[in-house]
């Protein structure tokens, strides 16, 4: 049922010429107030916890609430309401249906791995399911919106009351961790609208109705954080909660995940103050810096003697300012009303409330059995890791992070005789470094956990020394399909395990470095350091340092 683009072109192309005088307004606008601008000091983080309150008592003290809503692409091959394909960089207009477009006479029908990716989020996020909900509609103007409404869930949403716990290391070195939660108030599935695309140089509006229809959760939390990094951490964690589920992809730069942050700043213990709502930040950094600038900026506004107006506003990424967008009040009238063609969205339960008799199973969500489907959430596989491997929590936050890594690590920890606390220094600093340095995600890894187990295995017998495995792994990075004992032995990388072959070395290095020798004599045992290097360079890295401190110990007493 896709409409071709020549087939969207006439409705398009009459909808471009309302939308160039539209945008020409807007831009007036935006011009006018960027003039009044001004700019505001920003680097501080705002968090109430960790604010450095110098001339102020905490009351006095105006401090922020953030209050996040996030729009997640759900990850279905087709849209909410319609058959058409979901695609990023498919070419304009090309996955629209007669519905998307909202052409006369077209009907919704729900897609059901949409609903069941809204209930297992709601699932891992402890929330309550409403065994019924509801669509409304939301009606607003917008070139983008063909049907003049979206199709979402206001009255009763599918999934209300949960919370999301997220963690964020902090201090000197990145290694304390603080676990927070913030509260969902609601998920809600809805519509995505299509894109507008302006192009400046010939002032005109394209829309692309690709996205149009493509299925969303809203996730409203409650106004429970108060800084941008807290913020920043809750959707960093959401995108790694999500990603598991495999409910949304999760990437921000493609928009599949975007955030709005209603910010305002009160004194402790006072009713709410205004908020503004900053909106579509694609990136945690950016989301932490608009907030932080947002409440910046109203604690100014009001010490100053103004007020904060009620007002939707954008974040610049360049300026790293937030200019306001459009007033909110009086604005806001959506014209709710309840979606006629959609009937009462209902999830069952195998035990407590069954489908009736008959029911297609192919039309049906049960709780229970999308329940069984929920992975190891990122939280629980970080205490997990912690506690069977003994590593660091920092260490278990960076496994986490990365894609496929933690899966890596536990087939090196499993497989090598060097213990975890050793395999997880070699995946961190040595396979992820390059990785990153290179671009590339863990399954591309030219070392596979299986022939970095065996190195680490010839390192724990004595094989080879710490820096000669350095030079393996790089052999082994570099590709050519040799096993890690057959490159020590290609390149003669073993251990010099001849004794008098090793004497023979260091007394060469005491007997040419007189000066060395006088200064740990006299007691400069930092010396003995450069001797053993030289030893090292002598038998490129293949010399025991235990073994060569020994002698070398012995040839300067
Ligand atoms: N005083 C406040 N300061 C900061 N955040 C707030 C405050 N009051 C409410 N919020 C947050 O604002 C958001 C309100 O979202 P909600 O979807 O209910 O309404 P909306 O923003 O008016 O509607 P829309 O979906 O059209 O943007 C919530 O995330 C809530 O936590
Ligand atoms: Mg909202
Ligand atoms: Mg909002």
């Amino acid at each position: 049922m896709a409409a071709s683009s020549a087939g969207m072109c006439t409705a398009v192309c009459n909808l471009n010429r309302q939308i160039t005088v539209y945008t020409k307004r807007i831009k007036a606008h935006n011009t006018f107030n960027k003039i009044i601008i001004r700019r505001l000091w920003t680097s501080t983080p705002r968090c109430h916890s960790q604010l450095q309150i110098k001339k102020k008592s905490a009351t006095q003290q105006l401090v922020g609430v953030v209050g996040l809503e996030i729009h997640a692409q759900i990850n279905s091959s087709t849209k909410l309401f319609s058959g058409s394909q979901v695609g990023f960089s498919a070419p304009p207009n090309s996955q629209v249906s007669f519905f998307d477009a909202s052409l006369p006479g077209t009907l919704p029908v729900l897609n059901r791995r949409c609903v069941e990716a809204a209930v297992m989020t709601g699932l891992a996020l402890d929330c309550t399911i409403n065994r019924k909900s509801l669509f409304d509609r939301k009606h607003y103007f917008y070139a983008d919106l063909p049907a003049g409404y979206q199709i979402t869930q206001q009255r009763v949403p599918i999934a209300v009351d949960g919370t999301l716990w997220y963690s964020h290391l902090i201090g000197r070195k990145q290694g304390q961790v603080v676990t927070k939660s913030v509260r969902i108030k609601q998920i809600q599935l809805e519509q995505d609208s299509g894109k507008s695309m302006h192009d400046d140089s010939r002032s005109q509006t394209f829309i692309d109705l690709n996205r149009a229809g493509v299925g969303l959760m809203e996730l409203v939390m409650e106004p429970d954080m108060s800084c941008g990094e807290e913020a920043a951490a809750a959707v960093r964690e959401l995108q790694l909660i999500l990603q598991a589920l495999g409910t949304c992809q999760g990437n921000m730069a493609e928009g599949q995940l975007r955030v709005d942050a209603n910010i305002s700043v009160h004194h402790p213990g006072e009713p709410l103050g205004v908020r503004t709502e900053v909106k579509n930040i694609n990136s945690a950094r950016f989301l932490a810096k608009a907030i932080d600038y947002e409440i910046e900026r109203q604690i100014e506004v009001l010490e100053s003697g103004g007020a904060v107006l009620n007002e939707t506003r954008a974040f610049d990424y360049k300026s790293g300012q937030t200019i306001p967008m459009r007033d909110k009040e009086g604005l806001q009238d959506y014209r709710f009303m309840p979606e006629p063609n959609l009937p009462p969205l209902i999830v069952y339960d195998r035990e407590r409330a069954p489908p009736p008799a008959g029911a297609d199973p192919a039309q049906v969500v049960l709780l229970d059995a999308v329940r069984e489907l929920i992975p190891e959430l990122p939280r629980a596989r970080r205490a997990r890791l912690v506690d069977t491997y003994g590593i660091l929590a920092e260490h278990s936050f960076t496994l986490v992070n990365e894609d496929g890594l933690t899966e890596y690590f536990e087939v090196v920890a499993r497989e090598t005789r060097a213990g975890p606390k050793k395999a997880i220094g070699w995946v961190i600093n040595d396979v992820l470094g390059l990785l990153k340095q290179q671009g590339l995600n863990v399954s591309q890894s030219p070392v596979s956990p299986h022939a970095l187990s065996e190195l680490l295995d010839l390192l724990e017998a004595g094989r080879v020394s710490s820096s000669a495995a350095k030079t393996v792994f790089q052999e082994l990075w570099n590709g050519a399909g040799r096993s890690a004992a057959q490159i020590v032995e290609e390149l003669d990388l073993g251990l010099v395990d001849n004794s008098t072959e090793l004497l023979r070395i260091c007394q060469h290095v005491i007997d040419s470095h007189p000066d060395e020798v006088q200064a740990i004599r006299a007691g400069n045992r930092k010396v003995l350091n450069r001797l053993m290097g030289l030893v090292q360079k002598q038998t490129k890295g293949r010399a025991d340092p235990v073994r060569v401190r020994a002698i070398l110990e012995q040839g300067t007493s």
